[in-house]
Formats: structure tokens, sequence, C-alpha cells
């Protein structure tokens, strides 16, 4: 597990660690800059020329630090600044005397014009970090277009200038660089989109916080690493199928079959032990001869037959419901049913749609449910466009938790995993897993670990990471435009552990 950190919270940690713990800000500085310079003198060759283009505040402090490392290493560096020395802070003051001392040019940013950038190799970005305050306009906003123009490849300082590090909106313009190096830990404004996509490599150097110092901080997010994946329960050798759970799959009416397939033969290569799927008749034949390990309850949409559900609701003690159920009578007396057993339960899809149409149901959420909205799914619930849910992704996670008591997984591009004590971002998977089916087989996946007995937290949590390097597994094999949610569900025997 590491953590991402808002670029707010970051900066309480900066202060209480200068000013409480007592680490000068310049020692930070030269650490923080040290790791961008290491990077640098990585990946490119002695002969490149570098410039920092760098504002007057502690983000351009870092890199003029960086310039002067990389001039004692040998390189031919110059440092351009932008903005007005006299209103500097005083790191950026030091800096550029000890840069000139050491004998390196220094220029004006203003004329600084894309003919001049495209001479050089190396743009090292240190216009703004997480001092970011409002819009990026003016001069600021013609270098920043110039710096993307430029053939120059672009490294840059704890944030590329102009996203907000809080949340990873562009502010008006950004640079888009080759690399992002953020301190301490990853910003959260560099982790969600749009921020990702202008981040390049993405990497973090702690530069010696002590961990005494997020204590200010408001919230502290996670990501999974593979370390983590030892959190799935171990198999014992003294075991049988009942060992791994009786998981419920609630999927699939009469026009779809393919949903209660793709959510037990995930939840199967999970590990979860038996697998009954209540579904339409008409899905019966199809489903016995595609997943014959499943066992297969059915209904008649007709002449609905409460008591059978009520036998495989008792049976189990895992569910998952709604991929593909559609949204009528029927189904929210299954939703309700399946709340009311208040057993370890996934919510997908019309689960959700129905859930978000009834009060009542959404009263009876509870600390074992996990709700597995993607956008549309959650503008329903929360009644808002999907626009807002994307401007809030996080908080929009976040209440699931905070008012419904449940735990969520908030599928985008960069999924949102919330419980009732973190907040997770997901940092696998890829653009080939949007395709149809891709959240059926996530439902499969969270429902297999609660099966084989992840606690709800950690199956919130982990199956959206598995499943996203279920997903980068598969595009190592073929191009994303091929991927297929059956391709996914084939990967995961290669995560799980043996
Ligand atoms: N000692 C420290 O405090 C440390 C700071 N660090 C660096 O310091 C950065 C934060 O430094 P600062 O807090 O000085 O802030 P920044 O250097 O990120 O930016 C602040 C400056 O930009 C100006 N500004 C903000 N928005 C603007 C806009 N839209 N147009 C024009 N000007 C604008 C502000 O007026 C201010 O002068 C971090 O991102 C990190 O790179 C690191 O070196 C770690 C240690
Ligand atoms: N660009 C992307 N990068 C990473 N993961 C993605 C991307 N697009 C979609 N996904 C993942 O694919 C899944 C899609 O789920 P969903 O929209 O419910 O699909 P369906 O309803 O077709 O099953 C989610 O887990 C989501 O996080
Ligand atoms: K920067």
């Amino acid at each position: 597990m590491e953590r991402i950190i808002s670029g707010t919270d970051m900066k309480k940690v900066d202060e209480y660690t200068i000013n409480e713990v007592g680490i000068p800000s310049l020692v930070l500085m030269e650490r923080a800059a040290k790791s961008v310079a290491d990077l640098i003198e990585e990946t490119t060759d002695k002969n490149s020329e570098v410039i920092a283009i760098a504002g007057t505040g502690n983000n351009g402090a870092d890199g003029v630090a960086v310039c002067r490392m990389l001039y004692i290493d040998g390189y031919n560096t110059c440092i351009y600044i932008m903005g007005n020395i006299d209103k500097a802070t005083q790191e950026f003051k030091t800096q550029i005397e000890i840069a000139q001392k050491v004998g390196i040019e220094i220029k004006d940013a203003s004329r600084l014009t894309r003919d001049e950038m495209d001479k050089k190799h190396v743009i090292v970005d240190s216009i703004f970090g997480v001092g970011l305050s409002r819009n990026v306009d003016g001069d600021y906003k013609k270098l920043i277009e110039a710096i993307n123009q430029s053939k120059a490849k672009v490294y840059a300082v704890d944030i590329p200038s102009g996203l907000n590090a809080d949340t990873g909106k562009v502010m008006g313009v950004a640079v888009k660089a080759d690399y992002t190096v953020c301190f301490g830990e990853l910003k959260l404004g560099a982790v969600l989109y749009p921020g990702a996509d202008y981040c390049g490599k993405l990497s973090f150097d702690n530069i010696g916080f002590p961990d005494v110092s997020y204590k200010k901080c408001e919230t502290v997010y996670k990501y999974h690493t593979s370390d983590d994946l030892k959190l799935i329960p171990k198999r014992p050798n003294y075991s049988n199928k009942g060992t791994y759970g009786k998981l419920l799959v609630i999927a699939g009416n009469k026009d779809i079959t393919g949903a209660a397939f793709l959510c037990a033969k995930a939840a199967f290569r999970t590990g979860a032990g038996l697998v009954r799927i209540f579904t339409a008749k008409e899905n019966r034949e199809v489903i016995q001869k595609l997943l014959p390990e499943a066992m297969v309850n059915v209904y008649d949409t007709d002449d609905f037959d409460k008591k059978a559900l009520d036998a495989c609701i008792e049976w189990a003690n895992v569910i998952a419901i709604g991929p593909g159920i559609g949204t009528g009578g029927i189904q929210k007396n299954m939703v309700e049913a399946v709340l009311e057993s208040r057993k370890n339960t996934v919510i997908d899809a019309d689960g959700i749609n129905v859930i978000s149409q009834n009060v009542k149901l959404k009263k009876m959420l509870h600390k074992n449910v996990i709700l597995t909205p993607h956008l549309g799914e959650m503008a329903r619930f929360e009644n808002k466009t999907i626009d807002e849910i994307k401007d809030n992704l996080v908080k929009s996670a976040f209440n699931i938790n905070y008012m419904y008591n449940a735990n969520g997984i908030l599928k985008d591009a960069r999924s949102v995993a919330v419980t009732q004590d973190d907040i997770y971002i997901n940092m696998t998977g890829n653009s080939g897993m949007a395709t149809a089916g891709s959240g059926d087989v996530l439902t499969g996946i969270v429902a297999g670990l609660l099966a084989i007995g992840c606690n709800v937290e950690n199956a919130t949590t982990l199956a959206p990471y598995i499943h996203g390097i279920a997903g980068d597994l598969v595009a190592t094999k073929m191009p994303k435009a091929s991927i297929m949610a059956t391709d996914i569900i084939e990967e995961i025997k290669n995560i799980m552990p043996q």
C-alpha cells in the first residue's frame, strides 16, 4: 500500500516538517532537486542541453537547484525565470544566488521563444507546484503552450505546471510532461484524470518527510501495490469447496444471458468454491453449456416464485446481484430480499438502478454491502448529472459510505474504492477495459474475494486492483482495442497467489 495526498494536505506536511519537526526547507529542497536531477541523468545523455523554466515560488526554487546539480555534473544548463523576482520566496532567492555563484546563465523566461526551446533537449518544468492558486493566463499561458509545442523532453517538478494538485483539473492550460516526480507522495491531482494524462511517467520520492508530518492531513488516500496481494486469504490444505464460500449470483434476465456467465466465471477464477446462478428460465440451457461448474436456479418472469429466491438466499453466504437483471417490480423484490438477509453482498448495475428509484431500499443498505456503480449509475443513485459525479469523483464515492454506511467502488478510468476506513484510488487498468461486460467481471471478482474469506474492506479495495492488473496483462498480449471481458477473466489465474 502506498499513500496519495492532495496538494492542500501536502502543503500542511511541508509546513509541519519545516516548522514543527525542524527539517530546514532548503534541506528538503536539496533532496527534491536531487531526485529530479538523478532521473534526468538516468534518462538522458550528458550532452543534452537542459533548461529550467522556473516560477518564483518554491517549485521554481526546486527547478533552479535541479539545474545547478546538473551543471555541476557536466551538463550544459540555463535557467529561465518567469515572474517578478522581487516577490520571490526566500528559498527561490537563495537558490538563484547559489546558481549565479556556480556560474549558471540566468535569463528572463518571458523572452523565451519556441525556436529556442526546440534547440534544447530537456525542459525542467518548475513554474508552479502545489502553490498554483488560480487559472493560468497571460504570459504564463503562452509559455506553457510553447513548452507543449516544443520538441524537448519535459520533466515536471512535483506536478506539471497548471494542474490543480487536489483535483487533477487543468487550470486553463497545463504542461504536458514526459516525466513527473512528485515529492512526498503521489499527488491526488497527478493521479486523477485529466491530470494523470499530463504527467507522463509518474513517480514519487519521499525526500525525507517523517510519518509524524502526515497527521495533519485531512485525508490520506491509498493505492494498492503488488505486496498487498498477500491480503488475499491463503487456501488451507485441509479444506473443501464449502470452505471457499457459497456464492449466489443473481444476474441476467430473459433478454440478457452474458452478465450472469461473466460474473460467475470471474468469481470461480478468483477462487469461489460454489457458485449458484439465479436467473430467468430462458438462460438455463446456455449457462449450463457455458459454465457447467455453476448450479443454476431459474425463475419465470410471468410467474415469479419468491420462495425459490428465498431458498437460494438462505443457502448463500455471499450474494452478487444486479448485472442485467432489469429494473421492474420483480427486481425490486429481489433486491429487497437480498438486503433483508444482511449477508455479504455485491450490488451492481440494475441492482443499483433499482435502489436509486427507491428510498426504502436506500435506507436498507448496510455495512456488508459493496456497491459498484459506474458514473451513469452513480449519477442516477445521487440524482446528479454524470459531469457532476466526474467533477467530484472522490467525494461521490465517499458518499456511499458517509450517507449509506455501505462500501463502494465508483468505476472509472481511476476507480475509487471506499470503505469505512479508507479511500483507495486504483492505479491499474487501461482503456482496453472499457468494453461490454468488464464491469460484470469486476462484480465477480469482488464476490469471489468475499467467498474465499476476504473481509468486506479488503474485497472492496483489492477487487479493482486485481481487475486492473488482469486488464493490463491482457494488454501485453493484444491491442487494447481487441480486449474483451472474457480475456480479462482468463488473466485472473495469473494474479491469484499459488
Ligand atoms: N520547503 C518547502 O516548502 C518545499 C517545497 N517544495 C516545492 O515547493 C512547491 C510549492 O511552493 P510554493 O508554495 O512556493 O508555490 P509554487 O511555487 O507552486 O507557486 C506559487 C507561486 O505561483 C504564483 N501563482 C499561483 N498561481 C498563479 C497563476 N495562476 N498565475 C501566476 N502566478 C501564480 C504565486 O503567487 C506564487 O508566487 C512544491 O510544489 C514543491 O515543488 C519542495 O521543494 C519540498 C520542500
Ligand atoms: N480507461 C479505463 N482505464 C481503466 N479501467 C477502465 C477504463 N475504462 C473502463 N475501465 C474499467 O472497466 C470496467 C467497466 O465497467 P462497466 O462500465 O460497469 O462495464 P459493463 O457495464 O459493460 O460491464 C470498470 O471496472 C472500469 O473501472
Ligand atoms: K511544476
